[in-house]
């Protein structure tokens, strides 16, 4: 397999990992985390509440401290590494990404769900205006056909968006989904493609594989998997893999192994497995981060955590519908 565009690796760790901590990460975990990836050489690496600048909510799960002394603490520690912020426009504000800038942090993924890129061009003017690096985040790309993905990616590279991503959050993409879907972005934009996977089909670094032969050049993952739902495609793997595979990276792949086993194993919660929650997410199209939502109303309500999870694939329920986990369980438990 070959590709003529520099792949570049980005760690979600710190943020979509955040989910999966319940978003209780502290300082001093934060820079041994962002020590050892920018010791990896890790290129890219994204540290924010797991829903993003402001995420720290009723709504999403409030975060142990402020974020903005999680993102001073990664620069501190980050070295040659960028580090990055998500920001959901209507989370997050203007003035968030302005203090996270202000504190060092240089690429800013402005993440809207598939079908509501035009919500996002002014906070990507507003990262071009502050010098960083802007990527677009196409949330629950399985939920849209890559006709239709198309067209709101353009309005994200028309805002200038520098790469756009067809991000997999339900983790719900088949190989062949992936395909069509980069190569449709791939033929009809100049910016670069990025490829973001969940592994609740076991399928996180094969279809980045797939998403970065059709020309996906930003790929992202998390050490041991940290991240919502069955996690990401898991980063020290997909780095061994390329490394096999001749593709440059730039990543330090004994270092990677290293930083996953030492540093970020030690604080897993739970295991990153691909268990029965985790499977139904991913065969019924269901955002990740329900995940622990679901189950703490499952609990709380005495029903079935996967037959909450079900129903809100088929409720169609999108990030930002938090509320509708709770409805939901209610409802069951009233039937
Ligand atoms: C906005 C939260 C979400 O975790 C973003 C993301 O990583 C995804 O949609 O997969
Ligand atoms: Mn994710």
């Amino acid at each position: 397999m070959t590709t003529n565009r520099k792949i570049t690796l980005v760690d979600v760790s710190l943020r979509d990992g955040s989910h999966a901590v319940r978003h209780q990460f502290t300082s001093e975990q934060v820079g041994e985390v962002a020590a050892a990836l920018a010791n990896a050489k890790v290129p890219v690496f994204e540290v924010t509440h797991g829903d993003g600048l402001g995420g720290s909510s009723l709504q999403f799960g409030f975060s142990k401290e402020p974020e903005l002394n999680w993102i001073r603490t990664a620069v501190e520690k980050a070295g040659e590494s960028s580090v990055s912020v998500l920001l959901l426009p209507g989370v997050g504000t203007q003035e968030e990404l302005r203090r996270a800038r202000e504190v060092g942090a240089s690429v800013v993924r402005v993440a809207t769900h598939c079908t509501e890129a035009d919500i996002a061009p002014q906070h990507i003017a507003m990262g071009k205006e502050l010098g960083m690096t802007v990527c677009g985040f196409l949330m629950m790309s399985h939920m849209i056909t890559s006709s239709d993905l198309v067209k709101q990616a353009r309005i994200l590279e028309d805002a200038g968006a520098d790469v756009v991503y067809v991000v997999d959050s339900a983790g719900a993409l088949l190989p062949d989904q992936v395909r069509d879907r980069v190569r449709a972005l791939r033929e009809s934009l100049t910016c670069e493609v990025g490829f973001h996977g969940h592994n609740n089909l076991g399928l996180g670094v094969a279809n980045t594989l797939v998403a970065m032969e059709e020309g996906a050049s930003w790929l992202d993952g998390s050490l041991c998997s940290l991240g919502a739902g069955a996690g990401n495609t898991q980063l020290e793997v997909l780095v061994a893999v390329l490394d096999r595979m001749g593709v440059e990276t730039g990543v330090d792949l004994y270092a990677a192994m290293d930083a996953a086993e030492e540093v970020v194993k030690p604080l897993l919660p739970r295991p990153i497995v691909i268990d029965r929650d985790a499977l139904v997410i991913g065969y019924a199209g269901v955002y990740s981060t329900f995940l622990l939502h679901a189950r703490r109303a499952a609990e709380k309500f005495g029903v079935e955590s996967r037959d909450i999870l079900i129903e809100l694939g088929r409720r169609k329920a999108v990030g930002g519908q938090e509320d509708q986990i709770i409805r939901v369980a209610y409802e069951l438990a009233h039937q």
